[in-house]
């Protein structure tokens, strides 16, 4: 997939087809697993709460509330993924105050769903181990 970026005719304009679109979409999700360590870090910690949410057998609004953390992390992790990649394609590594600002409040998005991920994660199982006691 990855063969995209390197293909003999780029392809520069729109999309023509919804397969095409979800193909794309793909390389993206597939790159941003293959190359951010962060990415691949949050991937981890969602198996893990998977995996604990099974032994758990926690109930299906927790499933709910479960998953909608994990993806709002993964979510503000491609976007932070995005914003970086865009800042150093705009000022090619050189510092800029701006950039340091933009990426600062970016990373900022990623901490506030880890958090919530942290709280959302903290009330089911606390919950699930207080129904087990
Ligand atoms: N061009 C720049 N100008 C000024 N500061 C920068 C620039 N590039 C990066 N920084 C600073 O370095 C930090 C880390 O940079 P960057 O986000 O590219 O790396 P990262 O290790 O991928 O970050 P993260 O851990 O959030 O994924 C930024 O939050 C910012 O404070």
């Amino acid at each position: 997939m990855n063969s995209d970026y390197n293909a003999k005719k780029p392809q520069t304009t729109k999309n023509k087809s919804f397969y095409q679109s979800v193909r794309h979409a793909l390389v993206g999700l597939v790159t941003g697993f293959k190359e951010e360590l962060n990415l691949q870090r949050d991937l981890m910690m969602a198996a893990l709460a998977i995996i604990l949410g099974l032994i758990c057998r926690l109930h299906y609004i927790d499933w709910l509330f479960l998953i909608l953390a994990i993806f709002i992390v993964l979510l503000a992790e491609f976007w932070n993924t995005v914003v970086e990649h865009f800042v150093d394609l705009l000022v090619e590594h050189q510092f800029n105050p701006t950039a340091k600002k933009i990426k600062d409040i970016s990373a900022a998005s990623v901490l506030l769903s880890a958090v919530l991920a942290l709280v959302i994660g903290a009330v089911v199982f606390g919950h699930a181990v207080l129904t087990y006691l």
